[in-house]
């Protein structure tokens, strides 16, 4: 049977954006199964970043749909989007360094709206109980009280993902995170990715072939805002088209 949009957790169709007359994404489509590993590669100024920018909310599609979850994102504010499940990480981690790690945790635990002050109680019990899952989850659960300043850098990119993962959303973002990390931390980070992924989809957006071969489930290749190539990270390396770009003429 052919699948339908049901079948995915996020379908884009037609994605087009344009800054005054330079399409930087430019009718692309991309589908996502629930627990995928999808990482987007392709040259500089393809337009990945702009995707994920897009999918957020951060910047405004001019054309075309996102559905996730079966519910339009591109209409939808930046906040509502992150309730309605989308998490999304910067390149550059955004933690409280002031903060310790258990700390970074429970800022990032979603309050809930009136509580009433009998379940107080409960509700810290709830945050201890998560904030440490996440921290066994990123590697620093003997870390907790450790100001967030003296973490390494990988160990902040952790820390960053783990206040997404707090947050419970089905699709994480992530936008080149093992970017200046030591070669034991890449290994840890995708040893991470493929136990996030046993609840979340994941979209990467990766320069490190290493890393990508590593993680990936499937690749999508961009270039000049379109899709170039799609599928396994062998048959996308395969393909002529993603050599022409990579290698040049
Ligand atoms: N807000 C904006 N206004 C104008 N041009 C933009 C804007 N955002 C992105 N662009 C342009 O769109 C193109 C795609 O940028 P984008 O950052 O998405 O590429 P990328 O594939 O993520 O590249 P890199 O691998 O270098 O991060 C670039 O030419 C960029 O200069």
């Amino acid at each position: 049977m052919m699948p339908t949009n049901n079948d995915f957790i996020l379908a884009v169709e037609g994605l087009t954006v344009s800054f005054d007359g330079f399409k930087a994404v430019n009718d692309m489509s991309l589908y996502l199964e629930p627990q995928e590993i999808r990482v987007i590669i392709g040259p500089n100024g393809a337009g990945k970043t702009t995707v994920l920018d897009l999918i957020c909310g951060k910047t405004r599609a001019t054309e075309g749909s996102i559905k996730f979850k079966g519910k339009e994102l591109s209409k939808m504010s930046e906040h509502k989007i992150v309730r309605a499940g989308v998490g999304r990480k910067f390149q550059n981690p955004s933690i409280y360094e002031d903060l310790s790690v258990f700390e970074n945790l429970e800022v990032s635990f979603p309050r809930g709206r009136s509580v009433m002050g009998a379940l107080a109680f409960k509700r810290d019990a709830e945050v201890i109980n998560a904030v440490e899952e996440v921290a066994r989850t990123i590697f620093l659960e003997d870390l907790l009280d450790q100001p967030a300043a003296l973490l390494s850098h990988g160990q902040k990119q952790w820390l960053e993902i783990g206040m997404l993962l707090i947050q419970k959303p089905d699709l994480l973002m992530l936008d080149e995170p093992v970017a200046g990390m030591s070669v034991a931390e890449r290994k840890k980070t995708a040893e991470l990715l493929r136990v996030i992924t046993k609840n979340h989809t994941v979209l990467v957006i990766e320069h490190d072939m290493q890393f990508v071969g590593d993680i990936a489930d499937r690749v999508t290749v961009m270039h000049q805002g379109k899709v170039l190539s799609e599928g396994s990270l062998e048959k996308v390396k395969a393909d002529p088209k993603v050599i022409e770009v990579y290698l040049g003429h």
